[in-house]
């Protein structure tokens, strides 16, 4: 922290730290194989670390990659490298961006993908006609000139319920608390999660997605939940214990509140029958599972 003397002694300006890139390059391949064809629509930001103060300081733009580039490049390689995973695409642009921008010597690409899923017409899928799914898939690549790289993984708006198995008691109380103590109330969240690969860049990316997020799901349901809290860290362990690959997980759970609508006031009875699905404000609960060592 700057004290107050360092904020008043004119001193030399300098120039922190930056990085440039391109964003929102929406990007959708079409796979035209012999039966059917198969999306693949990505959301795209490329951003580059590195020695850039030419530009900066003095205006000399030498060697320095247009945003333009970065953004050709993204789809210039789909043609050929954007084949499985989105995390196996942004390998492969690290890597290029490393090598072909000279005054970079840190690339991340940061991806969102949209899930298309195949319409079925007439009872059966059709060849060429999809509709968009719930929740995102997020990929993110960080590789460095010195071969270091980092590979995450995560999901957004999935969004869960379970209309019991859920309470919330023995809560403090104080002089402002006025919710009741509860052990059966519906339980409701968005689910984004992030978690981390670490280093490796040759896994089933595909496959550990499509099994993570069944964990996910299936440990939100096994158990009975004494809060938010309680299931972040059941749903991280499940997802730990079963896949070794992972080094951390973290949840962002905001509890969707379904209050119970009073119609005793109206002389009729409600037991857990018909609720008030509240907007806002909501309890926002987030943390991370980890490996220790
Ligand atoms: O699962 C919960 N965690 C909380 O921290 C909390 N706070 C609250 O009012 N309701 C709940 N529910």
């Amino acid at each position: 922290m700057m004290t107050d003397t360092a904020r008043r002694t004119p001193g030399k300006i300098v120039l922190g730290h930056t990085n440039y890139g391109k964003s929102d390059i929406r990007l959708v391949k079409v796979f035209r194989n012999q039966e059917r064809h198969e999306i693949k629509e990505l959301r795209v930001d490329v951003s580059q670390e590195g020695d850039f103060t030419a530009a900066h300081v003095e205006g000399d733009n030498t060697d320095l990659m247009a945003t333009d580039t970065m953004r050709n490049t993204v789809y210039a390689l789909a043609r050929d490298h954007l084949t499985t995973s989105a995390e196996a695409f942004g390998i492969e642009l690290v890597r290029h961006f490393l090598e072909a921008a000279p005054r970079a010597n840190r690339v991340s690409v940061r991806m969102i993908e949209y899930p298309w899923e195949r319409i079925e017409a007439a009872g059966r899928p059709h060849e060429h006609s999809f509709v968009r799914g719930a929740g995102e898939r997020m990929a993110e690549v960080t590789g460095d000139e010195a071969g270091n790289f980092g590979v995450e993984a995560g999901i957004d708006d999935l969004l869960v319920l379970k209309t019991t198995n859920s309470g919330w008691a023995g809560f403090l109380r104080d002089r402002f608390t006025t919710l009741p103590e509860t052990d059966d109330r519906i339980l409701s969240t968005v689910v984004t999660s992030r978690w981390s690969y670490g280093g490796a860049t040759d896994l089933d990316f595909d496959g550990l997605w499509e099994g993570i997020r069944r964990r996910i799901l299936e440990s939100f349901t096994d158990h009975y939940s004494p809060s938010v809290q309680f299931t972040l860290h059941h749903m991280g362990k499940a997802v730990l214990e079963s896949f070794p690959e992972v080094e951390w997980i973290h949840f962002s759970l905001p509890n969707r509140h379904h209050l119970l609508y009073d119609l005793e006031r109206f002389g009729i009875e409600n037991e857990g029958v018909v609720f008030h699905a509240d907007a806002e404000p909501y309890g926002l609960i987030e943390g991370t599972v980890e490996r220790s060592s």
